[in-house]
């Protein structure tokens, strides 16, 4: 067979025909024979023998040449063909545009080989990318063969008269070999590498201001099923670019996972109904009939990740039950984004057939490879040590500088920002003052502290002062924040002290301080100015003070202070309290006076002012506990005092993120006897005021956050509209609209009937569902989804309960519970605010009152409150009270730090007011 000189005959095609059957083609999940689809004989390779000696040779020979023109890499003995089907088409046959399913594990792509035959017509078309190849394949005397991947769009032209005979085979890798990996790795390793490091940079410039997205994403070119997404079983040039990229990411620390992508694009569609589009990138949906060309207005526009997967078993690392629902994908990761986007969707192609959906990407790194910069740093390395090096690393950066386009453009450019950082380093290493004035102009992110080291040691070896500090001024403005000016400007004089030796003018160190302490000062004003402090901007502020003579400081920065959020404010009472602290170890009896000063200004502090506010300004759990308990050892106030603002100052709580960032973790912070006022007596007793305080919250978190369940809905029914001449299709319509128990409604028809139902079910603004056109199937489906108030109240409620329930379990794992809540442990564990009311309508806000009229301590029941060993807590049959004696006794109440603080003259201060009203 195959040989030239045969001639296939009529004969032998009805011998095939005879044994053949007429060859199917899969339709989703289906195996489907249709003729108008596909028409063709086949056999199975267990049907006929090839008897050519030299066959299986041939067939090498070809996937050789397919191994080289498919770019497959990897190493051609891990690529095999394994016959298929044999295919004849006679005249008449054809296969409309398809792809091909992956029929088994590594199948990557088909090879045909068409055995000479002589006819006309039966062309093979390919698409790809909007790219299309036409294949006129063999002839009476020879044969030819073509091979694709399995995402490519192909279809056989109807045969127009003699005998088509083909050999299908599956394309199949096992694995990449090693050394084949290493050697694709070898030549853009240096470049992936740079990148990624680029990457890195631009993250770590995020921190401060740039905006740079949390991932990167790196579009694959072929498509992927979900069984097929991982790392062995990708196609063609993506295996090896993935290969790379692990291996690169790897090296640096980067995870790298595969993911599908999802977009979804809404449209008008012109029937008054929103239409959505679902297609994954680059997949080729078709569109339908009648309407395909006139998209519709856009009404919106987003991609989701649909599917994330682990390179080495496709395991999937998305989580699909996630509160958060789908990912969204952050386009700005998108690499590439542009040659991405012009794949997809192309309504010319049409599939349906066989097609795969969804598209693959790997999350990954910018590819911009700017050799530059890694000349720069390698420079900059060398150069510490080598004279010559310096200069021409200065050299370089100039010509940079000369050489770069005009200033304003690309200016938020990631790796532009990082080099002109690296020239403003590189300057102060060369002590090129003016080319660090050139770099700064267009350094807008904060510059490392690398730079600040520079400083330190050349302001100790210049002569020119005045020009360095010019510079550290200009330099200390990149830093957003006062805490890394202060940090910064830290460095500055550490390394200034560390290069000045002994026989130094005192007068340099003299003009230092000097310096510093202007410089500080104005830090601080800005920063007070500006209103945006952070906690830790809280925190360097009193660092600050406490190098001032603290009732200046008072006088000039406490007004400002107070206009800060309540975390700051806290953080700088904090930290102020630790210095008091600390001088105290130090010198013993201090100056009364100091701690007073300190008192009047922490006084001052406790502003009225909501708790809420979250991330770097939030005042957590820890900060309140640390308030409370500074507040109490430096008797700022008495601790009814503060118990009482604190319990209102809850009431008052209208967010259920305060809850989840401040109180629920300050509850735990009690739970672990952090908080001194509500700790364990020296009887190892609860107090009646832990008690109350730990229930209460609890309750109210419940209460407000979770409240009752809500009826979930029995009946979906609804009201039948429709047409009066009750047409089939409105009938249908209505049984589903009548149906008590279904909720989504699928319609397949075509666009006039779907005009139909649209006109009569969409003709009122009250109605409980809505209307959609799917247009991924053929044809679209008219989807109606009824809606019902009970049901996504019930839904939302579910979803807090669940959230709440996992809150209060990890409190309660951290330390058990039922000793606090007494009788109410059931209720508030299972997150049941009907129960908690229930409660408390028969026996009243019994915490609260049992605390002001028992003055007494509440024994320890049930369990303990301090934190065990699993070992001996869990499944130990040991009665809970044995545990609980010996713990208690264990963990007697220290003595009070308060015994041992210093006595402030005068009285208490008072108030802390954490409401808002
Ligand atoms: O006959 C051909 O050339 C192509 C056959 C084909 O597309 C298939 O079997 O999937
Ligand atoms: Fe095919």
């Amino acid at each position: 067979m195959g040989e030239s000189g045969y001639h296939f005959s009529k004969h032998d095609a009805e011998a095939i025909i005879s044994k053949a059957r007429q060859s199917p083609f899969g339709k989703g999940a289906e195996t489907l024979v249709d003729t108008t689809v596909r028409k063709s004989w086949q056999l199975e390779p267990s049907q006929f023998q090839i008897r050519n000696p030299q066959w299986n040779s041939t067939v090498n020979k070809i996937l050789g040449q397919v191994y080289t023109n498919l770019g497959l890499g990897g190493g051609a003995q891990n690529v095999s063909a394994q016959l298929y089907k044999l295919l004849l088409y006679e005249e008449g046959a054809f296969f409309k545009p398809h792809k091909d399913s992956e029929k088994s594990p590594g199948m990557f792509g088909t090879l045909v080989i068409c055995l000479s035959s002589a006819h006309q017509g039966g062309d093979l078309v390919l698409t790809h990318n909007k790219e299309t190849m036409t294949m006129s394949l063999a002839s009476e005397f020879s044969m030819s063969w073509a091979a694709w991947y399995s995402d490519v769009l192909h279809e056989v032209k109807p045969v127009t008269s003699g005998y088509r005979l083909v050999l299908t085979y599956n394309l199949v890798r096992q694995n990449w070999s090693p050394e084949e990996m290493s050697l694709v790795y070898g030549r853009h390793k240096d470049q992936l590498v740079t990148a990624l490091r680029q990457y890195e940079t631009c993250l770590e410039a995020r921190r401060f201001q740039y905006d740079c997205p949390d991932y990167l994403i790196h579009p694959l070119g072929h498509q992927y099923t979900q069984v097929s997404l991982r790392a062995n079983q990708l196609k063609g040039a993506d295996l090896g670019q993935v290969q790379c990229l692990q291996k690169a990411a790897g090296e640096l620390g980067f995870a790298l996972y595969l993911a599908n992508m999802e977009k979804t694009v809404v449209r008008d569609d012109g029937e008054n109904m929103a239409r959505r589009d679902n297609y994954g990138y680059g997949s080729r949906w078709n569109a339908d009939d009648d309407d395909d060309d006139e998209y519709g207005e856009e009404i919106s526009n987003e991609t989701y990740f649909r599917f994330v997967a682990r390179l080495d078993n496709g395991t999937r690392v998305d989580d699909d039950e996630s509160l958060l629902g789908r990912v969204h994908v952050d386009a700005d990761a998108m690499l590439d984004r542009e040659s991405y986007e012009s794949n997809v969707p192309d309504d010319k192609e049409r599939s349906g057939f066989t097609g795969n959906e969804g598209c693959t990407a790997t999350y990954w790194y910018r590819n911009t490879g700017r050799e530059i910069r890694s000349w720069v740093k390698r420079l900059q390395n060398d150069a510490d040590s080598d004279v010559s090096k310096m200069q021409e690393l200065a050299e370089l950066c100039k010509a940079v500088l000369d050489g770069r386009p005009g200033r304003g453009r690309d200016s938020k450019d990631p790796f532009r920002i990082a080099f002109m950082q690296q020239t403003a380093l590189a300057a102060l290493q060369v002590e090129n003052l003016d080319l660090f004035d050139r770099a700064m102009k267009d350094v807008t992110t904060p510059l490392p502290e690398e730079a600040y080291r520079r400083f330190g040691c050349l302001m100790a070896r210049t002569s020119d002062t005045d020009a360095v500090e010019t510079r550290v001024v200009s330099a200390l403005k990149t830093a957003r924040y006062l805490n890394m000016k202060y940090q910064s400007l830290l460095k500055v004089e550490q390394h200034f002290r560390d290069t000045v030796s002994g026989d130094d003018i005192p007068d340099q160190r003299v003009r230092f301080s000097y310096f510093s302490e202007k410089t500080l000062e104005e830090m601080a004003d800005q920063a007070i100015t500006s209103g945006t402090m952070r906690k830790v901007d809280g925190a360097s502020l009193a660092d600050i003070a406490g190098r001032w003579d603290l009732v200046n400081f008072a006088g000039r920065f406490l007004p400002g202070l107070l206009a800060q959020g309540v975390a700051c404010k806290a953080a700088f009472a904090n930290r102020l309290f630790k210095l008091l602290d600390s001088a105290r170890d130090e010198y013993g009896d201090i100056d009364t006076s100091l701690v007073s000063d300190g008192q009047q200004m922490c006084k001052a502090i406790y502003m009225r002012r909501e708790m809420k506010a979250y991330d770097e300004t939030l005042l957590n759990g820890d900060d309140l506990a640390d308030l409370l308990n500074n507040t109490f050892n430096l008797k700022a106030a008495s601790e009814d005092q503060a118990r009482g603002q604190l319990t209102s100052s809850i009431k008052s709580v209208t967010d259920s993120a305060t809850y989840v960032h401040t109180l629920l973790p300050f509850i735990k912070a009690i739970l672990e006897q952090k908080v001194e006022m509500y700790r364990l007596d020296s009887d190892g007793q609860l107090s009646p005021q832990s008690v109350q305080m730990v229930t209460s919250s609890l309750e109210s978190y419940i209460t407000r956050f979770v409240g009752k369940e809500p009826k979930a809905p029995s009946d979906w029914s609804q009201l039948t509209r429709g047409c009066r001449s009750r047409c089939s299709d409105c009938a249908a319509v209505n049984r589903f609209l009548q149906s008590s128990t279904q909720k989504v409604g699928r319609f397949p028809m075509s666009k006039s009937r779907r005009q139909h139902l649209h006109d009569c079910f969409n003709n009122d603004s009250d109605v409980q569902y809505t209307i959609e056109t799917l247009r991924n199937s053929e044809p679209n489906i008219w989807q109606i989804t009824k809606h019902n108030k009970h049901y996504d109240n019930y839904e939302s409620w579910k979803r807090r309960r669940d959230d709440a329930t996992k809150r209060v379990k990890a409190l309660q794992e951290a330390v058990p519970l039922h000793s606090y809540l007494g009788d109410m442990a059931e209720a508030v564990l299972s997150c049941d605010a009907a129960r908690i009311a229930e409660a408390r309508t028969h026996s009243g806000p019994s915490t609260e009152q049992a605390a002001a009229v028992t003055p007494s301590r509440v024994p320890l029941q049930n369990t303990s409150p301090n934190p065990q060993p699993a070992s001996v807590s869990r499944g130990s049959k040991r009665s809970a009270n044995d545990d609980l004696v010996a713990n208690g006794e264990k963990r007697a109440r220290p003595a009070s730090p308060s015994d041992n603080s210093v006595q402030t003259p005068g009285k208490l201060v008072d108030i802390i007011d954490l409401t808002d009203d």
